[in-house]
């Protein structure tokens, strides 16, 4: 079979992942080649950077690489699953959601070692509306200094001062070997996972999808069956919940919201968190649901208990 494109973010943490996948293709005997391709999410990070009007924070990571998969230029996008919006482009297709890292939260911070002795007024490097909330419902007194770039710019900037402490995905400090960073990991009840986070998911041409024009059919059918066995059926069932929840909450990674799905004792559990932005107020739920539940009735069946608390008016702000 002919080489395997796969598109990636230039960031250290998004190459480490590419070319975590692009090995195990390579173990099944595959050819492989990495793009690094700039995004508008890459290109926020730089200093001076000016927000465009109109700019709703979807897909800012993802964009221009499934560009890239739609003009035939790459085979393979890897994303951070919790980047990619929840209405995906019918010729595209997610071929495989592999095993998913931790995915809670961390608290990073060289002197103190957990949230709660943080001194008060402590300042917290996130731009994430999710965790501000989820913070400051545990610790009102918190500030936040607007703090973007990826992990090594983070951790760079704690260092030199411009926060006091950092809360990052412990699946990116994990992966970059910073773990020895990680002072506490927030319970999946207490600061609740953005949906899909800590899990990758590898996007492909949609064999299936009749509008592929001059890309060759069979070829896409064959790295859609490549691709499709790094799948790990319970995170991809894990990721499906959390990501019907998302969507039926009205999508978007700019919402103060988490939610989580696991496996524990041969049962799904699922939490779910939405808050008002200032943290004061929260409505959150865990349930069980049998192993014959379907992903999608398990995450819509949060939302709509959540709405019925007035979830919807909480994110209304
Ligand atoms: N929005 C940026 C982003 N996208 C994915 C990760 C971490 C890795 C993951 O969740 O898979 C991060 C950084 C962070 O939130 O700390």
């Amino acid at each position: 079979m002919t080489t395997i494109r796969i598109g990636s973010r230039g960031s250290q943490l998004a190459l480490w992942q590419a070319n975590h996948i692009a090995a195990q293709l390579r173990n099944a005997g595959h050819a492989v080649e990495i793009e690094v391709i700039r995004t508008t999410g890459d290109r926020m990070q730089q200093p001076g950077f000016v927000v465009p009007a109109g700019l709703d924070g979807k897909g800012v990571f993802t964009k221009e690489i499934e560009e890239a998969l739609a003009a035939g230029r790459i085979d393979l996008a890897v994303h951070s699953y919790k980047d990619l919006p929840t209405a995906i482009d019918p010729r595209f297709t997610i071929a495989a959601v592999p095993p998913r890292a931790d995915a809670r939260d961390a608290f990073v911070c060289e002197p103190y070692w957990a949230l709660h002795t943080l001194p008060y007024n402590g300042r917290i490097g996130t731009t994430s509306p999710r965790r501000r909330a989820q913070l400051l419902a545990l610790r009102p007194d918190l500030q936040f200094v607007e703090l973007r770039g990826n992990v090594d710019t983070r951790l760079a900037k704690l260092d030199k001062g411009e926060c006091d402490a950092l809360v990052l995905a412990c699946a990116g400090l994990d992966r970059l070997e910073r773990a020895e960073s990680v002072h506490q990991r927030f319970d999946i009840e207490e600061l609740t996972p953005a949906p899909g986070q800590g899990a990758l998911a590898l996007e492909t041409r949609n064999p299936k999808h009749p509008l592929t024009g001059d890309i060759d059919a069979g070829r896409d059918a064959e790295i859609f069956a490549a691709v499709s066995k790094l799948d790990d059926w319970e995170t991809r069932f894990c990721t499906d919940a959390e990501r019907a929840f998302l969507a039926a909450m009205g999508g978007g990674c700019e919402l103060p919201l988490g939610a989580h799905c696991l496996v524990e004792s041969g049962r799904w559990r699922m939490f779910a968190q939405v808050l008002s932005p200032d943290g004061e107020q929260m409505v959150q739920v865990s349930t069980e649901a049998s192993p014959s539940d379907q992903a999608e009735t398990i995450g819509e069946w949060c939302a709509k208990h959540l709405k019925e608390r007035g979830a919807l008016e909480l994110l209304a702000g």
